[in-house]
């Protein structure tokens, strides 16, 4: 059977416009695996309580980082498309879990070129319920309601896959500066609650040993740590983006930041390992506020490493997940 690649990313807002933000907020939050009330209570929160006022907030933060050629998480997942199609002899789409180009279009794009085996990648290394699995899920819906005779394979996870720490410790060496007090792994944070629930969703989804993602987040950093060769003292795991009044998986970027300069802690490089695009959780929120709070704290030197992007060596890596699944017998 004709085989193809489906890589998914989160997905932006089509513009910065407050209404297109708007839109994009409604769909995302209203993911049942990003809020996880009933209906009517995640609809009323949603309705009353965020979406008055955040998407100005968050369409001028949107604004900061925008690219002429769009949203950089799009624009970049778009760049890794085109230069893994090069590297393949089969076709690979992309998709977006939230608004545009849609999971179905991309799907469409591979059943009509007569495919119906997919490798589905979702572009995040650690498994949770709002990430890996909420893309699972809707994909998963998708098949079901459109391409019954398409067959998919889902690459769940690759925060512990040796080629990923590899190519991620390398990347990670090449913009490490000479001398630092700490390299902070900020990851995206995520409700304690989903760490207990996302692992029996993982369940359902895969028959493999699940671990909650704040433990794949430490995994992930400590493989890295081992693989530059650092000390552990100079390595430290945080987490950020909290959204709402329940508690989030600790620690906390903003306190932990807040705190390093009264430590000592004065010269810093920060990087975001839960994204393997930047986007505007990293180039807003890590690059701009944190650096400002870190200085503000009594921080001296704060550096901010790029994420893998579209580079080479990350492609590659790519490549060669997708030839080993393509080589396999059906
Ligand atoms: C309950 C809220 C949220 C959970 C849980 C959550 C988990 C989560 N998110 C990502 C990746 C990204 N999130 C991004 C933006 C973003 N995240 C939330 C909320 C939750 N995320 C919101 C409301 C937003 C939008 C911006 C804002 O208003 O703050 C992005 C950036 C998108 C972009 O366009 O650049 C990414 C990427 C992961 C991996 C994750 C769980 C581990
Ligand atoms: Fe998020
Ligand atoms: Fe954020």
């Amino acid at each position: 059977m004709k085989k193809g690649v489906l890589l998914i990313n989160l997905g932006s807002p089509d513009s910065t416009n407050v209404e297109d933000v708007r839109k994009y907020l409604r769909e995302f939050l209203m993911d049942p695996m990003v809020l996880d009330t009933p209906w009517l209570v995640r609809k009323a929160v949603v309705e009353l309580a965020i979406l008055p006022k955040r998407p100005v907030a968050s369409a001028e933060a949107y604004e900061k980082i925008w690219w002429e050629e769009g949203s950089p998480l799009i624009v970049i997942s778009k760049r890794v498309q085109e230069k893994l199609q090069k590297k393949l002899d089969i076709p690979v789409a992309l998709g977006m879990r939230y608004q545009s180009p849609s999971i179905q279009s991309a799907m469409q794009e591979l059943y009509d070129k007569g495919i119906r085996e997919v490798l589905v990648i979702p572009l995040y290394p650690q498994y949770t319920m709002s990430s890996t699995w909420s893309v699972v899920g809707k994909t998963k819906e998708v098949q079901n309601k459109h391409f019954k005779d398409l067959n998919l394979t889902f690459l769940n996870s690759f925060y512990d896959r040796p080629d990923y720490i590899k190519v991620l410790a390398e990347h990670i060496k090449n913009q490490l500066p000479e001398s630092f007090d700490k390299l902070l792994f900020s990851y995206h944070g995520i409700p304690e609650r989903h760490d207990r629930k996302a692992v029996e969703i993982g369940k359902k989804h895969t028959n493999s040993n699940i671990k909650t993602y704040r433990d794949q987040c430490y995994e992930t950093t400590e493989l890295v740590r081992k693989e530059l060769g650092l000390p552990e003292e100079k390595v430290m795991v945080s987490f950020q983006s909290r959204l709402g009044k329940d508690p989030w998986i600790k620690p906390y970027t903003d306190f932990v930041l807040k705190d390093f300069p009264a430590e000592g802690v004065k010269n810093i490089v920060v990087v975001a390992p839960a994204f393997v695009s930047d986007c505007l959780e990293t180039l807003e929120e890590i690059a701009m506020g944190y650096e400002e709070l870190f200085m503000e704290s009594g921080g001296e030197k704060y550096e901010y490493l790029p994420c893998l992007n579209e580079s080479d060596e990350w492609i590659d890596v790519l490549a060669k997940w997708s030839n080993g699944w393509a080589a396999k017998e059906d």
